[in-house]
């Protein structure tokens, strides 16, 4: 592991400096976060080096940062290290289980600072640190959206016994430019951009899954992050590109079975480079099968009401995965497995943190 840090400016303290991690997953050099300096400058990073570890990723001068690669991983985990993909980016959830702070933010190398209608530069981590430190309304909708936002509120017919709301657990960020489409979609509509902002942040219904996409995520680590395993993908493994998929899914199960909330929406990233949709093709291709029977089996999954705390929800999730899922295929097995293996390893490096809502 390396690391470095130098004096920053004087500048006002940005929200929840020393209460937020910024994790990378990262094949590439990270020159992308010279446009995000102002946003990130005071944050501490966490970079997982993903592929191969004697290769040298250089972060630009003036980041604080810590930088894990695979030989890393190995070393701290040991043979919990199998539960780690490589070669995927699925490989960031290793930076949630090092993290010792509340908060994570998590972003992709190319992606990179959108601007809104106005042309001003959406600071998105500014954004995600509000949606996270406002309540969400998971029972009940607003139609006017965000109720807690400046200059909005809450609609006549809002039961006032629900507006106090419930707690934040996710924000999930969206995308300007290269839209996060599946590889089919991306062969048929190659040249589709995102040009639409959308200037609303909602909270995700109970009892409603989403897609959620790992590019532009934040989340409550002390509320939901053992939930927050990015799978077994990349190399190996029968799927890729479906590893925030997973998480997202698991995740939405659990906010929804502890009353926390999960907010989509504002803010937007600019997504810079569409990956190949023949490879994306390949990685998803089971995965586009897979999923009209994963979807009906997350929206049927209940946990028991002596499940209280994130661990034992994400334990009892493993079990009906390994108990329903084996028929689809025995990669669901393997996953099972390493969803323990997952909490086991997030408990033995973070002894003190039993997550409850
Ligand atoms: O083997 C790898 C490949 C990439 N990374 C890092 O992961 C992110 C995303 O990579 P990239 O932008 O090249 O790929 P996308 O198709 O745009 O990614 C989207 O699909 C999701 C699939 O999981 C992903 O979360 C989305 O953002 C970059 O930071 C790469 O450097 C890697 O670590 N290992
Ligand atoms: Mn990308």
């Amino acid at each position: 592991m390396s690391s470095s840090s130098s004096s920053h400016s004087i500048s006002p303290t940005p929200l929840l400096k020393d209460e937020l991690d910024i994790v990378i997953p990262t094949i590439r050099n990270l020159d992308f976060l010279e446009m995000w300096r102002p946003f990130f400058q005071h944050y501490h990073l966490i970079i997982v080096q993903d592929g191969d570890p004697s290769k040298v990723i250089k972060v630009p001068e003036g980041f604080d940062y810590e930088l894990y690669n695979r030989n890393d991983i190995n070393k701290i985990l040991g043979p919990k290290a199998s539960c780690i993909s490589f070669k995927d980016s699925a490989c960031r959830c290793f930076g949630y289980m090092v993290s010792k702070k509340k908060y994570i933010y998590t972003i992709d190398d190319d992606c990179f600072v959108a601007k809104d209608p106005s042309g001003k530069d959406i600071n998105a981590l500014e954004q995600h640190i509000k949606n996270l430190l406002c309540p969400s309304t998971p029972t009940f909708f607003n139609t006017l959206y965000d109720p807690y936002r400046e200059g909005a509120d809450f609609v006549r017919g809002y039961p006032f016994s629900l507006r106090m709301g419930a707690p934040t657990a996710v924000s999930h960020g969206l995308w300007l430019n290269i839209p996060d489409y599946d590889a089919p979609t991306q062969l048929v509509k190659p040249r589709e951009r995102n040009q639409r902002y959308v200037d609303a942040v909602m909270t995700i219904p109970k009892g409603t899954l989403f897609p959620m996409c790992g590019m532009n995520l934040a989340f409550d680590r002390e509320l939901i992050g053992p939930a927050m395993y990015f799978g077994l993908m990349g190399d190996g493994q029968p799927i890729g590109r479906y590893d925030d998929m997973w998480a997202g899914w698991c995740t939405k199960v659990i906010c929804d079975h502890l009353g926390l909330g999960v907010k989509t929406g504002l803010p937007y990233i600019w997504h810079s480079k569409a990956s190949d949709p023949f490879v994306n093709l390949r990685k998803e291709y089971k995965g586009i099968f897979w999923q009209e029977q994963l979807i009906p089996f997350f929206q049927a999954a209940k946990l028991p009401k002596a499940c209280t705390t994130v661990q034992e929800c994400y334990i009892e999730l493993s079990k009906q995965v390994r108990a329903e899922l084996a028929e689809v295929d025995p990669y669901f097995t393997k996953l099972a497995d390493a969803m323990v293996t997952w909490i086991e390893a997030w408990d033995e490096l973070n002894p003190s943190t039993t997550t409850t809502a």
